[in-house]
């Protein structure tokens, strides 16, 4: 029996730090989404547990231990076997949560080659903050540290652009920068009737990592200018601790066009186009 899971693209469409905990991890307020572009990973019957990284953008991506994938693999079934193969698109240390979206995409496919339920949130939280909210990707509420996984308003249809310098951004280094750590939270989210919509009420919110982020990696600045400047772009922001940054468009066709763009005139960087995806 062989399983195929799709590790999407986590994009923090709002990020407000509200608080911390006296365990150092900070208390966020996040509206997450998930974009159609992501790793791919195989898993297959063995008797042996085993991690084997491709793709794109499997250079410098751990492959023993280290890997989310494994260490999910650990805390759900120690001692059972699995072979997987983990075809990696999305750039790492990134904002995007790629390797937490692997160790959910991981624990999905291991629940149906093992007959196993998916563990729940708070169980896997300490794989990372992230790992609970890319259980079951779609639009969501997140709060806590990460564990509090609460329902969002249905989204309208939009487009996504993300783009990436290939810097690397580390994500605690990042919320050592914070100036302010009890920012306000988001309001009730009110639902929204088109992308203009949303990317209006999306611009009176905020993602307190930014400063922080900046400062760090400069190059976010140049990324925000040129997303900002693509014909169509409604709203561009950071997600999560960046430096990966994202575009919202009317649609789909809005937002290719928009990477092709970027791909013309910054052919360094990684620049994707995709939707909203849920599970
Ligand atoms: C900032 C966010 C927002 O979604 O996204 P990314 O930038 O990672 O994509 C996440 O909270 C990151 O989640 P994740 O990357 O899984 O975090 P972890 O491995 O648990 O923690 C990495 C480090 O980030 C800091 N951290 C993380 C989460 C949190 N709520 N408070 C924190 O202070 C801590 O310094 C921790 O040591
Ligand atoms: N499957 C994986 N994919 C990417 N990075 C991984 C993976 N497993 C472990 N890592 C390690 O986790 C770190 C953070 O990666 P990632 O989850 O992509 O970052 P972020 O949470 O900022 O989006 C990387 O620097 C890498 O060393």
């Amino acid at each position: 029996m062989t399983v195929e899971a799709f590790a999407p693209a986590k994009i923090n469409l709002t990020l407000h730090v509200t608080g911390q905990r006296a365990d150092g991890y900070h208390l966020l307020d996040s509206l997450v989404v998930f974009a159609d572009i992501g790793d791919r990973l195989t898993l297959a019957q063995a008797d042996d547990l085993s991690l084997a990284v491709n793709g794109p953008r499997a250079a410098g991506v751990p492959v023993d231990g280290r890997n989310l994938v494994l260490k999910a693999a650990a805390l759900f079934g120690a001692g059972q076997g699995a072979a997987i193969r983990l075809d990696k698109r999305l750039p790492a240390a990134a904002g995007i949560g790629g390797g937490s979206s692997d160790a959910a995409a991981a624990l999905r496919g291991l629940a149906a080659l093992w007959g196993r339920d998916l563990p729940g949130p708070e169980a896997v939280l300490s794989l990372g903050a992230d790992v609970p909210v890319c259980l079951a990707p779609g639009p969501v509420r997140m709060r806590g540290v990460g564990e509090e996984i609460l329902p969002a308003p249905a989204l309208p249809e939009f487009g996504l652009l993300l783009v990436n310098p290939g810097v690397e951004v580390p994500t605690p280094a990042v919320f050592k920068g914070l100036v302010r750590k009890n920012n306000a939270p988001m309001p009730e989210l009110p639902g929204w009737a088109s992308a203009a919509d949303l990317a209006d009420w999306l611009a009176g919110q905020r993602n307190d990592l930014e400063p922080p982020a900046r400062a760090e990696a400069p190059v976010i600045d140049a990324v925000l200018a040129a997303i900002a400047a693509t014909p169509g772009c409604l709203l561009a922001r950071m997600s999560g601790s960046g430096a990966t940054c994202f575009g919202i468009y009317a649609d789909r066709a809005a937002a290719e066009r928009a990477a092709a763009l970027l791909r013309e005139t910054r052919p360094d960087w990684w620049a994707e186009a995709g939707a909203p995806y849920s599970l």
